[in-house]
């Protein structure tokens, strides 16, 4: 006899509230379709970072942007700046825009715009998914390449071709799902160290994503399949400090090299000058980028990059959920960041900074 329907909500249904239509990957590609000056844009971003990473290109990769994106107009504001910056700096720096969309929160919070684009608890996940891809499009069609973190394992297949970089967050460099994903993706991506402060964790899965893996995935159709990938060797360690305290002194930075060589990868790091290594806090942030140009300057080798929470209003405010039209334009809703001038003096500081490495 087959069980009620009753019986069979309480074996597998009893904590779903909804089970709502996703728009496909192939869908969201055809409303916002790739074009050639864009593809252009995101395989020389994607080369030149991978030339950086590998010691071929001596500029520095610079990862900037807001902590996240919660007001496309404003991030295409703040992309404009950035792109004119990227121009100037070009010989002495890659800068590629923090374009992030998904945030892995300590306890609870806003996750996002994929995840509540109207800041208002109404999840609207599939318009969420057309305004990331539209803005990453827009930006990359400045001829600014953009960098995001992949949290999700669905999310990739609706943008993955639009980004130039990727990351991996703190709270999930641990995950196997999350290594697997990255040994898929096209593009060079970053492992930052665990809150806690463990560094190991982030080498240990540079080399599990370097490693080709078989897991369920989706398809472009959206539907369950069988994923085979290639392994990715592009994938690095970012050091992002931790609750204990920083971790960009040399003695670490140097620690990380030499785990990495030991696990025969090549040594490099990027460096967070946020969360762990800046206590969070803006100012703070500010003089861990002075202090690496100084370094940078002075010769040091093994970092290849950096990151900055950047956007135009300095600091940060409180979202209520359905208040976003009471919010600061510009300024961030989850992390401080630098405001803009800071940023576009900091930017002028690492240039030269390679400058007098070289
Ligand atoms: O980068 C953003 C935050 O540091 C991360 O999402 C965690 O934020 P939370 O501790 O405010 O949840
Ligand atoms: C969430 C982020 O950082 P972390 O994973 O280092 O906390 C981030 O860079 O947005």
């Amino acid at each position: 006899m087959s069980p009620s329907a009753d019986t069979l909500i309480a074996l597998d249904g009893h904590r779903t509230a909804a089970i709502n239509p996703l728009l496909s990957p192939a869908m969201l590609r055809h409303e916002h379709p790739m074009t050639a000056e864009i593809a252009d844009t995101v395989l020389a971003g994607r080369a030149s970072a991978v030339d950086i990473l590998d010691g071929r290109d001596d500029r520095l990769l610079v990862v900037v942007g807001p902590c996240s994106v919660h007001d496309a107009d404003a991030a295409l504001d703040y992309a404009r700046r950035l792109a004119a910056k990227a121009e100037e700096h070009r010989r002495d720096l890659h800068i590629v825009m923090r374009v992030y969309f998904e945030k892995p929160r300590t306890t609870l919070g806003w996750k996002g715009l994929i995840n509540d684009p109207g800041l208002d608890g109404t999840y609207e996940v599939n318009q969420g998914l057309r305004m990331a891809r539209k803005l990453l499009l827009d930006i990359s069609a400045l001829g600014l390449p953009v960098g995001c973190e992949f949290l999700d394992p669905i999310t990739p297949q609706f943008i993955s071709d639009t980004v130039t970089w990727g990351s991996i967050g703190a709270r999930t460099a641990a995950s196997q799902v999350h290594r697997q994903l990255c040994s898929a993706l096209s593009m060079p991506v970053g492992i930052k160290n665990s809150t806690e402060g463990d560094v190991q964790v982030a080498v240990d899965a540079t080399r599990a994503a370097g490693a080709s893996h078989v897991f369920a995935g989706i398809n472009p159709d959206g539907l369950a399949a069988l994923i085979t990938t290639a392994g990715n060797e592009d994938c690095h360690v970012i050091l992002r400090g931790s609750s204990a305290g920083p971790n960009y002194d040399p003695a670490t930075v140097a620690d990380t090299l030499a785990r990495l060589a030991k696990s025969g990868l090549p040594e490099r790091v990027i460096i967070d000058a946020s969360h762990g290594n800046s206590a969070k806090d803006h100012v703070r942030q500010a003089s861990v980028v002075r202090e690496l140009a100084g370094r940078i300057g002075a010769g040091e080798r093994g970092i290849a990059g950096l990151m900055l929470e950047s956007f135009l209003v300095e600091g940060r405010q409180d979202l209520t959920l359905g208040s976003a039209a009471s919010l600061t334009y510009g300024q961030s809703i989850t992390d401080a960041c630098l405001g803009w001038e800071t940023t576009a003096e900091l930017l002028d500081t690492l240039a030269e900074a390679v400058d007098s490495r070289r």
